[in-house]
């Protein structure tokens, strides 16, 4: 079951055809789908139902409140890497109580502010974060719940932009290393030591490296039961991959099945920060053919959404499919780069692609639901495109198109010489 299908020859999100929100909200604009963000949450829940669990979606992933106020209804807890995803999480009426922070760079402030809000634990990704912690849960007399994040240096096999768990990566404590760091903090007066967390990169697609990972924690948690240091928490990260062309990722049963064996009868409450295995497939970014442009070399589609709007094919050479929102029969196909407005030569939403196309007919890229939006910029001075989630035929405008005045709002001129 697909949100995003076509009916009679046009492309359907959810209950409405993608060309009628176009047609009131404009190109470019980010659909979502309200039934395939809370199916894909529920698939996370209920693989872990049976023991006790929570789903912390990764907040960066997609972080419109409308999003997270689904997910909270649902009941979700969240994992967030910033004081600002904190207050994105609270205005959505999330639960402080099931927030987890990750993040190499929490300052004092965010440590405060979460510290304050009574959020579930720290994720602490070095000694150094550990001191500071320590310092600031003293000044507001409020204990720090601690969760390690420990690097098990385990090649996730993923692209090396988004790889998080190798010894090379700045991401978490030496695995080796953390024991010694759990005996010094137990019973520590302003830290409480409660898990143990591990997050070792994200679009994996193979269970592989997850057990792995596992494996090594596990050995890790158990010697320091036999020390007496008791955890309650396992936290196992994010990073399950979804298909954008022809992966063939596990579902969230069968990824979290080998798992679930390995841990045995071990009582420790599971915790997931699953982000794009959410979102990802439940959002597509809606793009007009501006112009098509015949070079020697090519074939360009240029489009009204790049590189600011969509980062990915950019950064990291992603692949997403390309469709048309009206598949046409009057025109031959051809090999079209589809590239943006952005003054780079990166700035291409796919390449080689075989598009029946005229200029003025509306693409969709689909799997945009995850680091879509977040990742977006005003670059070239580019207002973003609006947000909308469609719930089976209502439409919902959840965040509009930002105003030209929006791209300068807070700038101001110099004083008259
Ligand atoms: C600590 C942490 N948790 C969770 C996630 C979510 O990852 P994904 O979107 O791959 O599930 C990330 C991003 O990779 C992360 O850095
Ligand atoms: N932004 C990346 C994933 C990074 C995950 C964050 N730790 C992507 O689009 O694939």
């Amino acid at each position: 079951m697909d949100a995003f299908d076509y009916r009679n020859g046009s492309l359907y999100a959810e209950d409405v055809p993608v060309a009628d929100i176009v047609h009131t909200h404009g190109s470019p604009c980010y659909i979502y789908s309200r039934a395939t963000l809370e199916r894909h949450w529920h698939a996370f829940d209920a693989a872990l139902a049976g023991r006790p669990h929570r789903v912390c979606y990764a907040v960066k992933a997609n972080s419109n409140l409308a999003l997270l106020n689904c997910l909270a209804r649902l009941g979700s807890g969240f994992d967030i890497v910033s004081g600002g995803e904190l207050a994105r999480v609270l205005a959505a009426g999330g639960d402080p109580a099931k927030v987890v922070f990750s993040g190499v760079a929490k300052t004092a402030a965010e440590m405060r502010q979460a510290l304050e809000a009574g959020i579930h634990c720290f994720n602490v990704e070095s000694l150094s974060e550990l001191e500071r912690l320590a310092e600031v849960a003293a000044d507001v007399d409020i204990p720090a719940p601690v969760s390690l994040r420990v690097n098990p240096d385990v090649d996730a096999g993923t692209h090396p932009y988004i790889s998080t768990g190798l010894k090379e990566n700045k991401f978490g404590i030496d695995i080796g290393e953390a024991e010694a760091i759990y005996r010094d903090i137990a019973g520590h007066r302003h830290l409480r030591v409660i898990g143990i967390d591990c997050h070792i990169g994200s679009q994996l697609t193979r269970t592989e490296p997850f057990i792995d990972a596992l494996r090594r924690v596990l050995a890790l948690v158990d010697r320091l039961a036999a020390d007496g240091i008791v955890l309650e928490h396992l936290d196992l990260g994010g990073g399950l991959g979804i298909r954008y062309r022809d992966e063939t990722p596990p579902e969230p049963a069968e990824y979290v099945a080998p798992l679930l064996a390995e841990l045995g009868d071990r009582a420790l409450e599971i915790l997931i920060e699953p982000g794009r295995a959410i979102a990802g497939n439940a959002g597509i970014l809606v793009t007009r053919v501006e112009y098509l442009k015949r070079t020697e070399a090519h074939n360009f589609a240029i489009v009204d959404a790049g590189m600011n709007d969509l980062i990915r094919p950019s950064l990291y050479s992603a692949w997403q499919e390309i469709i048309p929102v009206r598949p046409r029969q009057d025109t031959e196909s051809r090999c079209y780069d589809i590239v943006g407005p952005v003054c780079e030569t990166g700035d291409f939403l796919g390449k080689a692609r075989e598009l029946a196309l005229t200029a003025g007919d509306l693409l969709a890229v689909r799997s945009a639901g995850a680091y879509g939006f977040t990742m977006s910029s005003n670059y070239n001075s580019r207002p973003r495109p609006p947000e909308i989630m469609v719930d089976g035929d209502r439409i919902h405008l959840i965040r509009p198109r930002e105003a030209i005045e929006d791209l300068y709002r807070g700038e101001t001129l110099l004083p008259e010489d």
